[in-house]
């Protein structure tokens, strides 16, 4: 797997770069964050990163279910199948960042299961499902957040200070860091950028609103990871 150095993505201009310039803030806040920290130089918690492996294995698997909705709203066997390509991504690569954090800490990924959803997972998703019942345009705004923000970060540290390889989620940074999710990347906002053409400005707006929501979803999803978040009364369970 080849190593990005820094993503040409970031200097583009169209819809997705004006987004992304209009998020900066929430960008950097991600980056910055104490959980992404400690996975940078190796000192994330145990329980931190297995409340994090839990949920955003569900998170995933609900991020398939849009990819689904995405298929249905195809507009030609084109999408198709790209939708098809990424959701076998999903579901044959992306779990491999979730085995390197459970192996951390000698945790079965089996093991590392929850049956429960945390608030702030649960409200992510739904935000992303929501969007799957807009516009395609739309749909596909709220979803690239997810890919953009793993893969800017990972190119930014691995740039800057690549993972030491006695820290025990190095794999985690390297799979984010690679060509393939750099190509992906690339894809999803050319995807973004010719939706955007095409919509009005009803839509766009929309659009808008929806990437930015799920940039502010990004840094809580960080945040729940961190604080273990729970609901207050009782576990909610998978629906
Ligand atoms: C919540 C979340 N956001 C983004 C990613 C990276 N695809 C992820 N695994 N989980």
């Amino acid at each position: 797997m080849g190593v990005v150095a820094m993503s040409s993505v970031s200097a583009s201009s169209g819809f997705s770069a004006e987004q992304r310039r209009r998020c900066d803030e929430l960008f950097e806040t991600f980056y910055a964050h104490p959980f992404l920290r400690g996975l940078a130089d190796g000192t994330a918690s145990r329980e931190s990163v297995l409340h994090y492996v839990g949920q955003d294995n569900q998170y995933l698997t609900a991020f398939i279910r849009c990819y689904g909705l995405g298929l249905a709203k195809s507009p030609d066997r084109q999408w198709m199948a790209w939708f098809r390509d990424n959701v076998t991504f999903l579901l044959a690569d992306e779990t491999h960042p979730h085995h390197v954090l459970c192996q951390a800490f000698g945790v079965d990924y089996a093991d590392a299961q929850l049956d429960t959803m945390a608030p702030t997972a649960q409200a992510y998703i739904n935000h992303m499902m929501v969007s799957g019942y807009d516009s395609l345009g739309v749909l596909m705004a709220a979803l690239l957040p997810c890919p953009w923000t793993y893969i800017w970060a990972a190119q930014r540290q691995q740039a800057k200070a690549p993972a030491a390889q006695d820290n025990p989620f190095a794999g985690w940074w390297e799979f984010y860091a690679n060509v393939e999710c750099d190509e992906l990347l690339a894809q999803f906002i050319a995807r973004v950028d010719a939706l955007a053409e095409q919509a009005g400005p009803a839509e766009r707006a929309r659009m808008a609103a929806a990437f930015e929501a799920s940039c502010e979803y990004e840094v809580a999803f960080w945040e729940m990871a961190f604080t273990q978040q729970r609901w207050q009364h009782k576990e909610l369970a998978l629906n």
